[in-house]
This record gives structure tokens, C-alpha cells and sequence, in this order.
């Protein structure tokens, strides 16, 4: 009877291994449970003393299961079922080598690098090290230096940049700068810094619950394949939120839209990727409450390498979810920006900050007239509560707002509506950081009148110098590729030999971080100015 039964729990052994080997994972996982509940079986059966061999076999068969069990669900990306398979196999044998691998692996996956490292210090102990000594030291090092961003955000992307976007895409890891959640003026919660910061300062690296990505031709007059996207999107998310307790928990943190003023101002801790299990209990994942949430929180993708080689993305759509930088209001005045690098979100400052100031980036293109913004805003459902709105819309009753606005349409001559503007501001005593808001509402007509000899020749002593407004755009929407640009091109028109002097060079430097974020290399720095004159 014995044999009989070990017969059969050999051939299930064997048909999971060979599922395995042949990469089918489901399957696998299935054969690999039959497994285990019947070593479970046989064990509380198992009472004669006599029997302590065979348990101790059952039990060393059960600890490979669970090892390959927990590959399998790696393979599919199941890492929450994953470790837990890996928690079993170590208790049965604490250092098993396979198993230290396998969670070791899943918790990179997880972004939890110190506690990967604890599992890849164990593995190398083992004897069977010396055979995987490159793949074990090369996991080392990874967590080593993961560990470290994760801590400082000492991010890099400069080697990337200096390789023209072309090379490996920079190793990331999950990050949360100065920075926490309260209530905000603007709308239910928002982020805000928790120290005084200066332009280019990073912020937040959030790794996306899900994105999905692909070429949408302008002709997709319909929207059907912008739907189709969605609903792989909407699948991809309930997806990963069912396998995960703490992706379902702090998914739930995000609005749905309703009542924001009344919900819940989470603390920063419970975002970071090492924090406490037992905060996120098991719940049953409701899809309508995802879908509502994805509505107000999902975001586009603008890629960084696109934008900066100035290459067409118009046909190129990504939308996903990023949770964290889901805490961060729209404001058409934002102090911060965002990039997408691979499934990250890279959040930083674009102009100074001070401790305790709400931050914020554009949901849609800020460099544009207070009546776009608003159709804009109305199609994120909402009605935009920023300063700049407010002091725009005090504005938009004058007839000669409606004239200037009429001006751009019809294509007059651009540098006309910026003469009229930069008079109607003295007339209003229009002062400070709110000229730099109106200005960046007309950039159609000042990049215009910048970008062109004619224009300038025409109008440009009659408008304050190119530099001090940029300088004030910047101050009222913060640093922009666009106004970098602008920048350079006349940099070069002024002479120095294209390059312009140390000064001229200084402040390009800076608007360039405020652009694209802090870049540690002076260089890479160089490289995407001209880069951004070249396109
Ligand atoms: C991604 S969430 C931002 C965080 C949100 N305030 C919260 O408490 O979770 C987007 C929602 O915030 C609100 N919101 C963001 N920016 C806003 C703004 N400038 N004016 C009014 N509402 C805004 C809108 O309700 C919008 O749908």
C-alpha cells in the first residue's frame, strides 16, 4: 500500500518537474499542490515512530515543491504567492540554496533589496555557490547598489544620456525624497515637501502596478484602439492588485473621485516598498472600485527620449498607474515634472521650492491660454483650483484678453500680441510671478517672436530683453525643454562662438536641470543642450 503510494506521489513529482522544465508554469503549479497536500497527508498520518525516515523524505520533497513551486509563480510574476512558497521551503530547510535564489530574485522584483541581499549573502555560503558564483556575486552587487539609490536617490542617468537615450535603459529603484502626504488648498490630499528644495531636486521613483503600451496612428479617429488599451490596462491592474495584498491596499489609498475632501491623508511610510506586511490584509479585490480609481489616477506617458531628440511620439500611446506621484494635484503654475523611463515615474522639482509648499506638476500643457487649460482640466472632470486660474480668470472679461486670443488664432503678427500683452500688463500693474503666469498662457506668441530674426527685429526693442522673460516664465510655470530651447537658439545667436560665455552657460545648466532633472555629469548636461538645438 506504501509503495503503491509513493509510486503515485513520484509520478506527480515528475509530471510537475516536467512541466517545468517545459516552461509551463500553470500547469506546473498545479501538479506541484497535488504534491504538496499529499506529502501534507502522508505526514499527519505518519505516526509510527519507525516511520521518522520516510517523513524526513517527504519533508526534503516537499522543500523542492515549494522551491519549484515558487519559480513557477516568479515566472508568472505571482511574487506574493511566490514568497510565501519560499517561507515554506525555509522552513523546512533554512538554507535551502534554490529557494535563497528564487526569494532573493522575487524580492528585487519587489524593490525590497536589503532583505534580497540577507537571502543572496546566505546562498553564497552554500557549496553549491562556487558553481553560480558569477550570477551570485552579480546579484550582490545589484542589491548593493539598489539598496544605496533606494536610501539616497543618487540616481544617474548621465551615462544613458551621454549614449543618446540609445543604450541600457538606467537601473532604477523605487524612491520617496523629502516629501509627505497632508490636505491640500487645491483639492483632497496632496504631496507635498518636507524641505526646502532647488530646481532639478528628485523627488519620487514609483515603479507602475501596471502600463500598457502602444502605437496608436493618428487615424484612430474612433478611439477604439485607445479602448482596447484601457481595458488591457484596467485588466493588467486588477491583475497585479489580486496577486498582491499591498498593491490592492495602497490602490484603495487613491481617490475614486467622490468626496475627496473627506478621505483618508495616508502616511508616506506605508508606500515604501520595505514596509510593514501585516499593514496590508488580505481583502477581496473589488474590480468597480479599481475602475472608478483608474478613471481619476491613471496617467499618459510622455517619454523622455522622444521629447529630447525631438523625435515624432504622436503616434506613440502608454498609459498606467503609478501610485505615489497619484498623490500629486495639477496645478497650471507646477513646480515639479515627470518623466517615464522604462515602468518608472520620475518625479522632480523644475523651479526652487520652499519646506512645507505643495507640490505639483501639469496633467496637460500648462504653456497654454486659460481657455484651453480649462477644456483641458474639464476633461480630467475637473475645474481647475490654481492661483493662476484664479488670477487668469479676474482677467478674462477684458476686451482686450478676447482681442489678443483672437490675434493668436487668426495668426496675426505674434509679435504684435506680445507688444500688447507686455503694455496691457504695465496698464494693469500686473506684478511679480503673475506676469510669468500670463506670459507662459501667450508662449505661442513669445516663442514665435523669439524664434524668428524678422519678428525680432521687428518688435524686439520694443519688449523687455529675451533672457528676463524666460527668466519669469520660468518662475511662473517652471524650467520647460521648450523655454531651454528658446534659450540656446539665442545663446547661439549672440555669438561666442555658438557657445555663449560661462554666465550665459550657467543658466542654461540650470534651466536645464529644472527641465530634465538633476544629471550628476556635466557632460551628459551638454549633450541634451545640444541635442535639444539640434531638433
Ligand atoms: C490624481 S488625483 C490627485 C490627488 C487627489 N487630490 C487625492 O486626494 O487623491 C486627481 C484628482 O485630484 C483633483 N485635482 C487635482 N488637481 C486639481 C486642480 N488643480 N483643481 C481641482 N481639482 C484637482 C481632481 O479631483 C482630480 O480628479
Amino acid at each position: 500500500m506504501e509503495n503503491e503510494e509513493d509510486e503515485k506521489m513520484q509520478l506527480l513529482r515528475s509530471k510537475a518537474t516536467d512541466l517545468l522544465l517545459r516552461e509551463e508554469w500553470k500547469e506546473s503549479i498545479q501538479a506541484y499542490s497535488q504534491f504538496i497536500s499529499l506529502c501534507h497527508h502522508h505526514i499527519s498520518n505518519t505516526r509510527n515512530r519507525m516511520d521518522t525516515d520516510r517523513v524526513s523524505r517527504l519533508r526534503k520533497s516537499m522543500c523542492l515543491a515549494y522551491s519549484n513551486q515558487a519559480e513557477a509563480r516568479f515566472r508568472l510574476r505571482d511574487f506574493n504567492q511566490g514568497l510565501k512558497d519560499c517561507d515554506e521551503a525555509l522552513k523546512i530547510e533554512d538554507a535551502h540554496f534554490k529557494t535563497l535564489l528564487c526569494k532573493g530574485k522575487i524580492l528585487i522584483n519587489l524593490d525590497r533589496y536589503n532583505l534580497a541581499l540577507q537571502c543572496f549573502k546566505i546562498a553564497v555560503l552554500d557549496p553549491q555557490a562556487s558553481v553560480n558564483s558569477e550570477m551570485l556575486n552579480g546579484y550582490l552587487e545589484k542589491c548593493k547598489k539598489m539598496e544605496s539609490l533606494l536610501r539616497t536617490g543618487g540616481f544617474d542617468f548621465s551615462d544613458w544620456i551621454l549614449s543618446g537615450f540609445r543604450g541600457k535603459l538606467p537601473e532604477l529603484a523605487e524612491y520617496i525624497g523629502p516629501v509627505e502626504i497632508k490636505k491640500s488648498e487645491i483639492s483632497g490630499r496632496g504631496l507635498f515637501a518636507t524641505k526646502n528644495l532647488d530646481s532639478g531636486s528628485l523627488l519620487l521613483v514609483t515603479k507602475a502596478v501596471a502600463v500598457e503600451r502602444g502605437i496608436l496612428p493618428q487615424s484612430d479617429i474612433d478611439n477604439s484602439g485607445q479602448l482596447v488599451m484601457w481595458k488591457n490596462l484596467v485588466d493588467k491592474v486588477v491583475d497585479s492588485a489580486g496577486k498582491c495584498n499591498r498593491t490592492y491596499h495602497i490602490i484603495c489609498k487613491l481617490s475614486n473621485g467622490e468626496e475627496e475632501e473627506s478621505l483618508e491623508v495616508p502616511g508616506i511610510d506605508m508606500f515604501r516598498p520595505d514596509a510593514d506586511e501585516s499593514l496590508f490584509s488580505d481583502e477581496k479585490v473589488d474590480k468597480g472600485r479599481l475602475l472608478s480609481i483608474l478613471d481619476v489616477n491613471s496617467l499618459t506617458e510622455d517619454m523622455i527620449s522622444t521629447k529630447v531628440l525631438g523625435k515624432s511620439s504622436n503616434d506613440y500611446y502608454g498609459v498606467g498607474l503609478w501610485v505615489l506621484s497619484s498623490f500629486i494635484n495639477h496645478s497650471c503654475y507646477p513646480n515639479a515634472k515627470r518623466f517615464h523611463i522604462g515602468d518608472y515615474v520620475i518625479v522632480h522639482i523644475s523651479r526652487d521650492v520652499k519646506a512645507g509648499e505643495e507640490l505639483t506638476f501639469g496633467y496637460f500643457d500648462v504653456f497654454s491660454p486659460l481657455c484651453n487649460r480649462k477644456k483641458m482640466a474639464s476633461s480630467w472632470g475637473f475645474d481647475c483650483n490654481c492661483k493662476r486660474c484664479k488670477f487668469e480668470e479676474g482677467l478674462c472679461s477684458k476686451q482686450e484678453m478676447k482681442e489678443m486670443e483672437i490675434g493668436i488664432e487668426r495668426g496675426l503678427d505674434l509679435g504684435g500680441v506680445v507688444y500688447k500683452l507686455e503694455e496691457c500688463m504695465r496698464r494693469w500693474m500686473v506684478r511679480g510671478r503673475a506676469k510669468g503666469h500670463l506670459r507662459a498662457s501667450f508662449w505661442v506668441a513669445y516663442s514665435e517672436v523669439f524664434g524668428s530674426e524678422k519678428l525680432m527685429r521687428k518688435w524686439g526693442r520694443r519688449i523687455p530683453a529675451m533672457e528676463a522673460l524666460l527668466e519669469s516664465i520660468v518662475d511662473g510655470v517652471g524650467s520647460d525643454g521648450r523655454i531651454l530651447k528658446v534659450f540656446m537658439e539665442g545663446i547661439k545667436r549672440n555669438g561666442n562662438g555658438g557657445s555663449g560665455g560661462v554666465v550665459e552657460m550657467e543658466k542654461a545648466m540650470k534651466l536645464g536641470r529644472g527641465a530634465y532633472g538633476k544629471v550628476m555629469k556635466k557632460q551628459a548636461m551638454k549633450s541634451i543642450l545640444e541635442l535639444i538645438t539640434q531638433s
